[in-house]
């Protein structure tokens, strides 16, 4: 048996908005690459496919399918890879178990997640999910650093065109909150390993009475490691947050909490846990063992919570207590409140780096349950990254919101090969079960990082590798003479985890003679400087570990171009193949709700085709195929054709929506390749199409919006009805027919 060869380009099936968008996308791409021989596959990252390729033993054989993000995860480490990644669902518990019930529903006798696993069944089925569950992706394929950024054309165009800013008020009541003790970023600790410390190493709890509990064996350092260990007190928290509900009732603004409860998949989750019962501390007072006993988690959020005290049997009484409450609380900030979702409703909901500079760019406001925007606390317990949303909230009020129309960009390298600086993965987070110390024994038998803690503290190790920061200030320097523009290093010599990356740092900028391009600076001032510098119309690049490569490529994009979708982000990866990433930021499920009501879908695909050109041109570098590049050329040209013709998608049934915006990219990709003059065969190919296309521009566009403003029915949300959503996404005939797909 011969094992089918690799396609040159890997595009990613992935969920919700991005996923319906590629259902139109996707076979235009495949039909134009090809005419120039090149191949494109797919494989499944969406979380339907995650759920469905971990329980194989529960199906029947035509429902299997193979774990393709194993299969990718592999195939990233190789020279050839080329991949195109969409952003995809991580999921929180609630959105799993959604997800469950829907394959459950179809004939999928997937096993439900068990809340609360007893038997060692339960225990296996629960790590299966475990390993489903948050940012199971992306650490997984970011085999390299990132390197995101507006691409030119991209920048020209939101300058040309600004999109909406709100006003923001010297008066502003909206603040940042944080923790000023006992939080990670106070508690850290940070040693680089020795090749004597690498090797096999365990993490230990030793209790007051020498009793000592091992909370994680086989651990496998390298030498030159930067190892972190720090925790969060789980009573400091508490303080904190009760704190903060007076302070926030007082001063007459929304409550909101802002985490990254998908990255962070086990520390922030039990952070939004103690944020919900804080919150309802005098429910939790009163009826907290018996909603435990009936198994209500408040890490899944107060909407699982309401669902649950429903049905028991003191329903009425727990109801009536949590709308007492509730009323003397402070008004929440909302997700929905047409629907009265809070921000405590799911973990998921509010994603920090989101969810923060769109609040910021909408003038420091956030949406009450009035209905209204209204100025907001936005509270961010832990302190390390706290301070750039402080620092952009101050900035703002004193000196007003930032015209996109003369800003300049801040463009981001970013350190996030091999899963740096644990973020996305989190192996070695613990909810601490009794007071103790915690320690890690190393290799050579060192006791290293030690911390005092108390039952309930959230406690964490991070590492990074030598070889990613090594590669990361290489990415820094090569992308700080292309631009020629301010660079800086946001790094924090106070802080333990930074002191020690700047013993990198440092010798590689003097080694090659660059020290004096870049500067070292705390977020905080960073920020300030940033900013100072884009209002001038100058660039800057923010060189950041991997939670601020998160967090500043959705602030700034937002800020400067409306949204992180149009980012070009490439990842460099260390084995020599390149994945491009579409866009900075997630799967917008409003869109797909928006799409359901009404079948307009209002997904930007500039990403996309940011990310496909950028393959082209990669494909035709490494394989020396000439006609990949030409492709990748004719879709600089096609993107350029978009926005200079206004052809991105809006919001409002009748305007541009995704799917016409697709014909438009397929109609100048068309005629980019039939009016170049390099290779024949791709003009004989191109010109009738691009004729064709230009010709039946009315039909096509009127077959495209003929059911616009109806509902459309996909048959599921995670895992759609293929036929059903072709239908909606692909139905223009004349189309189809002209790209040969009919
Ligand atoms: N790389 C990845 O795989 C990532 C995945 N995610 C995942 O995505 C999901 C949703 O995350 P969330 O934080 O809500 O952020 P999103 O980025 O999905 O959505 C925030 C808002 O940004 C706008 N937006 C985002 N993408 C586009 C686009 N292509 N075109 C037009 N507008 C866009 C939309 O605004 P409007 O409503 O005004 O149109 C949207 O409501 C989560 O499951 C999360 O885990 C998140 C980040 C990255
Ligand atoms: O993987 C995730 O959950 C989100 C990733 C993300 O937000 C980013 O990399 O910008
Ligand atoms: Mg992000």
């Amino acid at each position: 048996m011969t094992t089918p060869a690799t396609p040159d380009i890997i595009y990613t099936k992935v969920d919700e908005a991005p996923q319906l968008a590629s259902a139109s996308l996707l076979p235009i791409i495949q039909s134009f690459a090809r005419a120039a021989g090149v191949s494109v596959g797919v494989k499944d990252i969406s979380l339907a496919g995650r759920i469905i390729a971990s329980f194989p033993e529960n199906l029947t054989p035509d429902q299997r399918q193979p774990d393709d993000l194993a299969e990718l995860g592999e195939l990233v480490k190789s020279p050839g890879a080329n991949v195109i990644k969409l952003p995809n669902i991580s999921a929180s518990v609630p959105q799993l178990v959604a997800a469950v019930k829907e394959l459950q529903a179809k004939g999928y006798a997937i096993p439900t997640y068990p809340e609360d696993p007893a038997t060692d069944a339960e225990k296996s089925i629960r790590a299966r999910f475990d390993a489903i569950k948050g940012s199971a992706v992306n650490p997984v394929l970011r085999e390299g650093n990132s390197d995101r950024r507006a691409a030119v054309a991209v920048k020209n165009y939101a300058k040309a065109n600004p999109h909406s800013m709100g006003k923001w008020a010297k008066d502003s009541k909206t603040i940042v909150s944080t923790m000023s003790a006992n939080d990670f970023f106070s508690n850290e600790k940070s040693i680089i390993l020795s090749s004597a410390q690498s090797g096999v190493a365990r993490i230990e709890l030793i209790a007051p009475d020498g009793g000592l509990t091992v909370l994680k064996d086989g651990l496998k350092f390298t030498a030159g490691t930067v190892l972190d260990a720090t925790f969060m007190s789980s009573r400091a928290l508490d303080t904190f947050l009760a704190d903060q509900i007076t302070a926030t009732k007082s001063a007459g603004v929304l409550f909101s909490i802002h985490l990254k409860a998908t990255m962070m998949k086990v520390s922030d989750p039990i952070i939004f846990g103690h944020a919900v019962r804080v919150f309802l501390q005098p429910v939790f007072d009163v009826y907290g063992d018996k909603m435990a006993a009936a198994g209500i988690n408040p890490n899944s959020g107060l909407g699982a919570l309401l669902d649950q005290v429903a049905l028991m049997a003191e329903a009425t009484e727990i109801m009536a207590a949590i709308d007492a409450v509730m009323a003397e609380r402070p008004p929440l900030y909302m997700v929905n409140s047409d629907k009265g979702i809070t921000n405590l409703h799911v973990p998921s909901d509010v994603i920090i780096d989101a969810s923060i500079p769109a609040l910021i760019r909408a003038g420091g406001k956030g949406w009450g349950p009035d209905g209204k925007a209204a100025d907001t606390n936005c509270i961010i317990p832990d302190s390390s990254y706290a301070p750039i949303y402080d620092e952009s909230v101050a900035y703002f009020k004193e000196t007003g919101a930032l015209d996109p129309a003369t800003a300049g960009t801040v463009q981001n390298v970013g350190l996030m090969a091999q899963k740096a600086e644990e973020y996305g993965s989190h192996p070695t987070t613990f909810e601490i079960p009794h007071a103790g110390m915690v320690r890690i024994v190393l290799a050579n038998g060192d006791e290293v990082l030690e911390q005092t803690v108390a039952a309930g503290d959230i406690w964490r190790a991070a590492s990074t590798k030598q070889a990613p920061i090594e590669d990361w200030v290489q990415l820094a320097i090569s992308r700080q003479k292309a631009e020629g523009c301010q660079a800086i290093f946001w790094l924090d010599e106070g802080r333990a985890h930074d002191a020690e990356l700047l013993k990198y740092v440092r010798p590689i900028l003097a080694a090659a003679g660059v020290a004096d391009k870049f500067q070292i600076l705390t977020p905080r001032a960073a920020t300030r400087l940033s900013l100072e510098t884009i209002r001038k119309g100058q660039d800057s690049i923010a060189i950041s570990g991997n939670v601020l490569r998160d967090y500043l490529t959705d602030l700034f994009p937002i800020l400067e171009l409306g949204t992180s979708a149009k980012m070009l982000s490439i990842v460099k990866l260390m084995n020599g193949g390149g994945m491009f990433e579409t866009g900075a930021g997630g799967s917008a499920p409003k869109h797909v709700q928006q799409l359901v009501q009404e079948n307009h879908l209002r997904w930007d695909s500039l990403g996309e085709f940011c990310a496909l050109g950028e393959s082209l041109k990669f494909l035709a570098e490494t394989t020396d195929n000439h006609k990949a590049r030409i492709l990748g050329h004719a879709v600089d040209r096609a993107t350029q054709g978009v926005l200079d013709h206004n052809k991105s998608p809006e919001g409002k049934v009748g305007q541009t929506d995704n799917r016409a915006s697709h014909y438009f990219f397929a109609l100048y990709w068309a005629q980019a390749l039939a009016n170049q003059n390099e290779d024949p065969v791709l003009i004989a190919h191109f010109a009738p199409i691009a004729a064709a296309l230009a010709e039946n521009e009315a039909t096509i566009l009127a077959e495209l919006t003929a059911t616009e403003g109806q509902p459309a029915d996909l048959g599921g949300y995670f895992h759609t009805d293929p036929q059903k959503t072709n239908a909606i996404m692909r139905p223009s005939a004349t189309m189809l027919r002209i790209l040969g797909d009919a």
